[in-house]
């Protein structure tokens, strides 16, 4: 468990939100570029690829640390559904609508390490969540001795369950030591099979970012900052597990009341 606190960010609408998202991910990148010469990335679906596409497509200055390199980027998903790479529920197709499809040439093109298309209808998940692990491997140069893949950046949403990734409340799979992707077959939130990184994955990561807007998430905020409850969730276990380096990205609807601390400015 971590002994420092995450950063808790608010601000009055999304677009405010995305204007402060943007230059977070790219000191991200440039930290990233800097270490290794690629920016390894891990996204999820539900509401975050349209902010994120709000952020990286905005306008730009021009200069180096405003521009994102995506020839240099590695795009892995945080979570995703077991189905066909076009079906309307997968995470790579809302990515590709919300994001890929619309970056200019001149900004190069990443790439994109989506599932294996081939396991998504196999009555047991564990193909689909092992293909994804290998692939894994293989990008980050696994030896025997790396026990955990370090992403550079990871961008969570939070369910208004408290779900982030396919994470769910009370499920066992929050216990997961060893394995980077499993598979969750009883997802509550439709569609029920998928696969997810698991927790010790997500709190590895260099940065991990939450983006979380709206008054439908004010209830399940409160908990995870607030409430002694709410420190099982799996969005809270993030937080406890990673610390400072979790930053929310939140806007005021969304935190209305909460009475958490540690509010700064970017
Ligand atoms: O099912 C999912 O939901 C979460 C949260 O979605 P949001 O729409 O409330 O932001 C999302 O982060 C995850 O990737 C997705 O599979």
């Amino acid at each position: 468990m971590a002994t420092s606190l995450p950063n808790l960010y608010s601000f009055p609408n999304t677009e405010a939100l995305a204007k402060q998202l943007r230059p977070y991910v790219l000191r991200c990148q440039h930290a990233a570029l800097a270490r290794h010469n690629t920016f390894r990335v891990a996204v999820s679906g539900g509401s975050l690829p349209a902010v994120l596409a709000k952020a990286l497509l905005a306008d730009h200055n021009g200069s180096p640390e405003d521009t994102p390199q995506f020839s240099k980027w590695q795009i892995f998903f945080a979570d995703e559904r077991a189905v066909p790479l076009d079906d309307k529920d997968s995470n790579y197709l809302l990515l590709k609508d919300e994001l890929l499809s619309k970056i200019p040439a001149e900004l190069g093109a990443p790439t994109v390490h989506p599932i294996d298309e081939k396991h998504v209808h196999d009555d047991d998940t564990q193909a689909l969540a092992d293909a994804y692990q290998e692939d894994l491997m293989r990008s980050f140069a696994a030896k025997e001795s790396v026990k955990l893949p370090i992403f550079d950046l990871i961008l969570l949403g939070c369910g208004p369950d408290g779900h982030t990734c396919s994470l769910f409340p009370g499920h066992e799979l929050l216990r997961e030591k060893d394995a980077w992707v499993a598979p969750e077959t009883n997802s509550p939130k439709p569609p029920p099979k998928r696969i997810t990184l698991t927790l010790p994955v997500v709190t590895s990561a260099s940065h991990i970012a939450f983006v979380a807007t709206g008054g439908g998430k004010k209830e399940i905020l409160k908990a995870i900052f607030d409430n002694e409850e709410g420190r099982s969730l799996p969005s809270a276990l993030v937080n406890h597990g990673a610390g400072d380096k979790v930053s929310w990205f939140t806007d005021h609807p969304a935190v209305e009341g909460i009475a958490f601390p540690r509010r700064g400015s970017l």
